[in-house]
């Protein structure tokens, strides 16, 4: 596999998680778009955030997707990748991206467990479990739009990761 792989989907659908399994599975490198901010800006987002709003963050972000962008590359994505129209076709036409999908209430789940909050910090100023209903609400359409495959990301990551490496099977038989 030398396309890069693209992982997109709503915080805590397990991009970075699964990635990194992926990776290891395809004997591929792993980046985070998020985390290649954190080590080359040494700002959370809740920082870039602070100082330049989210504006500022989304600009960044873009950024930081053409310069992980590589072959052999599985890219775990910030959950808000997709917003911009220019991202998602870059994505589409550099690379295999790959939606995981799953409910809110699941997201909830790992967020509550897991808020990790300097790299997550609030989008609408509710409390983050509340907000994933609406986010999600708002960017389905977006990553369904983004992606070549959907997988569901509700089981458990070695499983998803078998469902990816058949679907990148399947798309290489076609
Ligand atoms: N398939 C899974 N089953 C159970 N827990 C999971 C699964 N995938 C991820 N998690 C847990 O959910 C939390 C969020 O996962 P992860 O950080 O990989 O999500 P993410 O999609 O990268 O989120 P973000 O968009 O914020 O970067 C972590 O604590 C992780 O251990
Ligand atoms: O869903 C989002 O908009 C975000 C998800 C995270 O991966 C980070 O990129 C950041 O917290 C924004
Ligand atoms: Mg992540």
């Amino acid at each position: 596999m030398t396309q890069p792989i693209f992982l997109v989907g709503a915080r805590g659908c397990g991009k970075t998680t699964v990635g990194v399994a992926l990776a290891q599975a395809l004997g591929c490198n792993f980046v985070d778009t998020d985390h290649y901010l954190l080590t080359s800006t040494n700002m959370s987002v809740a920082d870039i955030v602070a100082q330049e709003g989210w504006d500022g963050f989304r600009r960044r972000e873009s950024g930081a997707l053409q310069s992980v962008t590589a072959p052999g590359t599985v890219i775990a994505t910030g959950g808000g990748m997709v917003l911009a129209e220019s991202n998602r076709q870059f994505m589409r036409e550099h690379g295999v991206v790959i939606y995981l999908r799953a409910p809110a209430q699941i997201l909830a789940s790992r967020l509550e467990a897991f808020p990790e909050e300097g790299q997550r910090p609030t989008l609408t100023g509710r409390p983050i479990t509340d907000e994933i209903v609406e986010v999600l609400a708002a960017r389905e359409a977006l990553y369904n739009q983004a992606a070549h495959h959907v997988v569901d990301a509700t089981r458990p990551p070695a499983e998803i990761v078998e469902a990816v490496l058949a679907a990148l099977r399947t798309a290489r038989a076609s």
